[in-house]
């Protein structure tokens, strides 16, 4: 049974999504040192920055010196590039909190060759999923406007990620949204995690999520891992997106 919460103030949203966020890192903490989480990219970002940095209840909450952060997917890209998951969460997060706070973040390593050939990208994939523990507390996941979510995307060309049940991690290519080459968690991740959380806010998602929760297509990556795994996984989304949605039952 899926949890989904839907809001029609942003700051509802992203309140209610930063109390979910460290009420995961607090019992986290309970058993281990460290909360261990993922992050995504696109407009999930700017949600953590106003949940756990502009948010001046939630603000003082998180323990980000506790955190280990990883990445649920990155793009094939230097670190510096615009279109970098890392460097956007480092821009539009890291950069935000005081000098002396310290968070362990694990991203993709740039200094290998990212050429683009196939020997070069399964290697990304084969070094990041090394770093990888054997299980993520959070999983904090987006939904793209076509379903996808991590780089698993649907569609037939793209069977082969959701298939994967040994590599974690696994390189992307052809991605339908730009940059082509990507690393991405695979549902052995997902599979392991303590929770998932997806966040869709947005006109834009309007369709998707009534594909998604109407239709229930299970051609989409995220309609398979609310089946999968829906008795972790949380959605957050706005009034918004959630326009078409004619379901009551998640
Ligand atoms: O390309 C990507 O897109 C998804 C969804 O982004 P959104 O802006 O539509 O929320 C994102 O979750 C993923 O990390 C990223 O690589």
């Amino acid at each position: 049974m899926v949890a989904v919460r839907v809001f029609s103030e942003r700051t509802a949203l992203t309140h209610q999504l930063g109390e979910f966020i460290v009420r995961k890192q607090d019992e986290a903490l309970l058993k281990n040192p460290y909360f261990k989480v993922s992050i995504s990219g696109g407009s999930l970002i700017n949600a953590l920055y106003d949940c756990l940095v502009a948010d001046k209840t939630l603000a003082p909450k998180v323990e980000w010196t506790k955190w280990q952060v990883y990445f649920s997917d990155e793009r094939i890209v230097p670190l510096t590039h615009n279109d970098s998951n890392y460097g956007t969460f480092k821009k539009d997060v890291l950069d935000k909190l005081p000098s002396a706070v310290q968070v362990s973040v694990h991203h993709m390593d740039d200094s290998l060759p990212l050429d683009g050939d196939a020997q070069s990208n399964n290697k990304i994939a084969a070094e990041y999923e090394q770093i990888l523990p054997e299980s993520l507390d959070l999983v904090l996941l987006g939904c793209g406007p076509d379903g996808h979510t991590c780089s698993l995307f649907p569609g037939e060309k793209h069977q082969y990620l959701l298939r994967e049940t040994t590599k974690r991690v696994a390189w992307c290519h052809d991605s339908p949204k730009p940059p082509s080459d990507r690393i991405t968690f695979t549902l052995p991740v997902l599979k392991e995690a303590g929770a998932l959380c997806f966040v869709a806010e947005g006109s834009s998602k309007q369709d998707i999520m009534h594909d998604i929760f109407d239709l229930k297509n299970e051609q989409l990556p995220t309609v398979l891992i609310n089946k999968l795994y829906g008795g972790k996984t949380s959605w957050f989304v706005n009034d918004e997106a959630f326009a078409k949605v004619q379901t009551q039952t998640f």
